[in-house]
């Protein structure tokens, strides 16, 4: 009896694949035309844009408000997310870099922002991104900025100072970190635990209570962790899923971050200005002059107009010009009248003002 509900069952699946198929495959011929029609609308020397972060926001958003079930909001818009992903692949295939090796957080987040179909490049340092993204090797470039626990991620901070860059667009990731280990590795045999020196931060109650005598050994990120204890006697790394994954690693202990709720956010860094969509973000860099009440000054306008202001970290100025530099985030877009007259209210006082982007608010 069960076998011939189960039979039945397999057949609706089956014509109902054959109908998502039939769907996703025009969805795709839709986008082919998109790309003919960028391309049949361009001005003299106008290059064609076709990758457009403020309706892939829509998108998603949409999916996300009428969806119904079963399957969460999360889950379904990451299937559109990929289905999305593959048409502008088709359109153009774009090119990512991300802080590396294979395996990282970063890349995590670049595939949870881009889908899968994009080329990604490992690049060994933050800068490098940034340089890369620069000289035009790849269309966006992927790099961390906060951790909910460790705070701000300062090489990110500095490179905006260094180098012109548009950001267009931000991703949130709930970092889970796990104890993983080769298969040379016995588990009351551990002399060495291997992670970028953050995550052994956001590990440090976990580890001073579970193996507080084991050397912690920083090394450049997760993933090159993993890439050691692959081989390794005796060695454990502290990473997440992809890197278990990648290098194939057992977990002795999973999840096992200090705070529950630890999250790193990235940005995606490029050159391309993104329009409004209603729910957006800006980023801004401002160097006011060394005097009592700067900060104040610089707040102030924020505070009268009623916008709201979701982080603010202050860094060591890198010249004589840039005294002291606040990176400043807060709601709303450029060029949304309410924001564009508070920014011209703080370039009067500011030594320097500098917006990074307006981008659409992680959807994802
Ligand atoms: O609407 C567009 O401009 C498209 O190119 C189509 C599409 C999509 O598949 O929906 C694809 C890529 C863009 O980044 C945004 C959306």
């Amino acid at each position: 009896m069960a076998e011939q509900e189960l039979k039945a069952l397999r057949l609706r699946i089956d014509s109902l694949d054959e109908k998502i198929l039939e769907l996703i495959s025009e969805r795709a011929r839709c986008a082919q035309e998109v790309a003919r029609v960028k391309m049949g609308s361009l001005a003299e020397g106008e290059v064609p844009v076709f990758y457009r972060p403020e309706r892939e926001a829509q998108v998603l958003k949409r999916v996300m408000d009428r969806n119904q079930g079963p399957l969460g909001n999360e889950e379904m818009a990451r299937l559109f997310r990929e289905i999305m992903s593959s048409c502008l692949a088709l359109e153009q295939p774009l090119k990512v870099a991300y802080l590396g090796p294979e395996g990282t957080f970063t890349q995590a987040a670049a595939m949870k922002h881009f889908g899968h179909a994009v080329i990604s490049k490992p690049m060994a340092a933050i800068d490098e991104v940034f340089r890369e993204v620069a000289a035009g090797a790849v269309n966006f470039g992927v790099v961390p900025v906060e951790n909910s626990t460790e705070g701000a991620v300062n090489h990110t901070l500095d490179s905006f100072l260094e180098h012109d860059m548009v950001i267009c667009g931000e991703v949130e990731l709930r970092i889970h970190h796990h104890l993983l280990v080769g298969e040379n590795t016995k588990t009351d045999s551990i002399s060495r635990i291997y992670s970028h020196a953050q995550s052994l931060a956001q590990c440090r109650k976990w580890l001073d209570a579970h193996y507080p005598n084991v050397e912690r050994v920083a090394v450049s990120s997760n993933a090159e962790a993993a890439k050691r204890v692959k081989g390794e006697w005796n060695s454990a790394a502290i990473a997440g899923d992809m890197a278990a994954g990648l290098y194939g690693l057992t977990r002795l202990a999973e999840k096992i971050e200090d705070r529950p709720d630890n999250s790193t956010r990235f940005l995606m860094i490029g050159n391309q200005e993104v329009p409004p969509t209603g729910d957006d973000k800006t980023s801004i860099i401002v160097s006011m002059s060394n005097k009592p009440g700067a900060l104040h000054e610089l707040l102030v306008p924020f505070h009268d107009n009623g916008i709201d202001l979701t982080r603010i970290e202050t860094r060591p100025s890198r010249s004589g010009k840039w005294t002291y530099v606040f990176f400043i985030d807060f709601v709303g877009h450029h060029r949304d009248p309410l924001v564009k007259g508070v920014l011209e209210k703080i370039s009067q006082e500011a030594v320097a003002l500098k917006v990074l982007g307006s981008y659409p608010k992680a959807v994802l």
